[in-house]
């Protein structure tokens, strides 16, 4: 079974390693969304695989960093890609989501990154 919450922040970037020529290559911002899946099997006495609101508190702290920052500023995000961001999430988030299977980080409601570990 599998269970998804999803996030939204604000955040600037720049694609440092593309052309200058290329429109990424400065700052600019998008409105992201991330999707943690978690799976598992369902608790017989809660009903479900873990709760929502521990997965929101156990994401909080990454979310406040990511939340109205500049992504390239921060350790590991110098590159800031769709792909990096999501791997970077992955990582980040595992020791405190242990059942934590995939992150989707959307940069454009048409455009995303999935990582599975
Ligand atoms: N594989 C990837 N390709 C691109 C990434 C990425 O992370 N992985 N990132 C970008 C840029 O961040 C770019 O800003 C993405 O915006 P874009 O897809 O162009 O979407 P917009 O909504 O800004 O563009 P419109 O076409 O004007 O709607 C590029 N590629
Ligand atoms: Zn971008």
């Amino acid at each position: 079974m599998k269970i998804t919450q999803a996030f939204t922040f604000e955040a600037a970037h720049r694609l440092p390693n593309v052309p200058e020529t290329h429109r990424c290559h400065r700052m600019h911002g998008h409105s992201y969304r991330v999707e943690l899946t978690v799976s598992g099997e369902i608790d017989e006495k809660t009903g479900w695989i873990i709760d929502f609101y521990d997965i929101e508190s156990a994401f909080d702290p990454l979310l406040k960093r990511l939340d109205h920052h500049c992504l390239n500023d921060i350790e590991g995000l110098e590159n800031p890609t769709a792909e990096h961001i999501a791997a970077w999430i992955w990582h980040q988030a595992k020791p405190a989501i242990p059942g934590l299977s995939n992150v989707r980080v959307f940069e454009t409601p048409m455009s995303w990154a999935e990582y599975e570990g």
